[in-house]
């Protein structure tokens, strides 16, 4: 069996990036901007009052010092005139600096009677002014590619860019196997359990990105299957769920061999989700996943993600791994890769004492998954290991 990172190697050579488009800002957040986004301004603008007070010229800043106020300059309207020695013009945070002025008093440092204005404090060394493009400058860029966040909108709105390009959004098919299964909300038989996976599945590709569609479940017949395959074909990655092991009832591979897929790897030495395969079929990249839903999930973090990151232009980079010192005693770890449902609590992590790949509770209530390389030793309370944020 190839070992995680070779699998995850193999998978990033079935990726060609995609294609970008332009999109309005307003619907940017959470894509990925493929090319640089300039600034066509600078930020401020002008050099601006950072507080509500009076403008002064520079060095007049003294304790019982006195001006007369000449005017007015809120934010937005700029004051005309130029203020000269022994005036102050009467300034809110936001506004540009008249002509003339070097200092913004802060008001509760003036004691004000009709238009003069006295200092009645020291005013300490701050100017209370931002200077024009503190923030950046017209011809800044922000690089590519980026994943854009709630600041970046911020940043790219103020630089006054109302479009930017973005990796086409990667769409993602979800199909789900098996006779035992029913959707949420049918009325199951006894012998049958819902179809989980594909909610949690298309909720991580669309948390990336991605959209997803999930197709009628494929009962266990090859032309079930076939036929769910044939409405996934214009998919950039088509997901299957379970049928991936070797069971008389587990028709995946089978199936998608004889449609003509190409196959990069079968079984992973990986716990939970050994049985994973990938290849192409078609135009779009194979990912079939094992049943278990812990197996599916984790199958996700490990290789959906990071290939819907590739597609979207993004370095091809495994999911990024944090560390944390242990809560407890680890044995040995076996052959497989162990990626253990934790939970990170004040910087410690615990693996939960149920790791049965069956259990949707204990994956639902962990927020980690810790990392057991494979032939990992015992490690010892307090050792730093790794882990997955999940
Ligand atoms: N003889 C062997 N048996 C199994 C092996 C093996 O190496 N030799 N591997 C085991 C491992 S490890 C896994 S993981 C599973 C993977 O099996 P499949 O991918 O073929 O998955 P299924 O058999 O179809 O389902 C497994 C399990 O998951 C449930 N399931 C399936 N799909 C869904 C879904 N969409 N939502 C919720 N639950 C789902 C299914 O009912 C089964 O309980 O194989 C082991 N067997
Ligand atoms: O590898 Mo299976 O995915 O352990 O449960």
């Amino acid at each position: 069996m190839i070992s995680v990172e070779e699998a995850l190697q193999l998978v990033f050579a079935l990726v060609t990036p995609l294609t970008s488009e332009k999109c309005a800002l307003r619907t940017a957040s959470g894509r990925v901007m493929t090319a640089p986004a300039v600034a066509r301004r600078d930020q401020p603008p002008f050099d601006a009052s950072a507080m509500d007070g009076y403008a002064i010229p520079e060095g007049a800043a003294r304790r019982g010092a006195s001006f007369t106020v000449i005017g007015e300059a809120p934010a937005g309207r700029s004051f005309a005139g130029r203020v000269g020695a022994g005036q102050a013009v009467r300034i809110f945070t936001g506004a540009a600096l008249p002509e003339g002025a070097g200092h913004v008093v802060i008001q509760e440092n003036v004691e004000r009677v009709g238009d003069r204005i006295t200092l009645s404090h020291d005013t300490g060394d701050s100017r209370n002014i931002r200077p024009c493009g503190q923030d950046f400058r017209t011809g800044e860029s922000l690089p590519a590619p980026r994943r854009l966040r709630p600041a970046d909108l911020g940043l790219l709105a103020a630089m006054n860019v109302a479009q930017v390009t973005v990796a086409r959004r990667p769409t993602v098919a979800i199909i789900a196997t098996g006779d035992e299964l029913v959707m949420p909300g049918e009325k199951p038989s006894a012998d049958q359990i819902i179809a989980s996976n594909s909610f949690a599945l298309a909720a991580l590709a669309e948390a990336e990105g991605a959209t997803a569609r999930l197709l009628p479940i494929a009962r266990d017949t090859e032309a079930d299957l076939r036929a769910a395959l044939e409405l996934a074909a214009d998919a950039d990655v088509i997901v299957t769920i379970g049928g991936a092991s070797v069971g008389d009832h587990d028709l995946v591979a089978p199936v998608t061999q004889a449609m003509g897929a190409s196959r990069a790897f079968y079984k992973v030495a990986l716990r939970p989700g050994k049985p994973l395969m990938a290849g192409r079929l078609g135009g779009a990249i194979l990912l079939g996943l094992p049943g278990n839903p812990v197996s599916a999930v984790v199958c996700a973090h490990l290789f959906l993600l990071p290939v819907l990151r590739a597609l979207q232009g993004l370095p091809a980079a495994g999911a990024p791994e944090l560390t944390a010192p242990l809560g407890c005693d680890l044995p040995a770890n076996g052959p497989r890769a162990h990626y253990q449902r934790a939970t990170v609590r004040n910087g410690i992590i615990t693996p939960a004492n149920r790791q049965d790949s069956a259990l949707i509770r204990v994956l639902a209530a962990a927020n980690a998954l810790l990392i057991q390389p494979a032939g990992d030793g015992p490690r010892h309370k307090g050792e730093q290991v790794p882990y997955i944020a999940i």
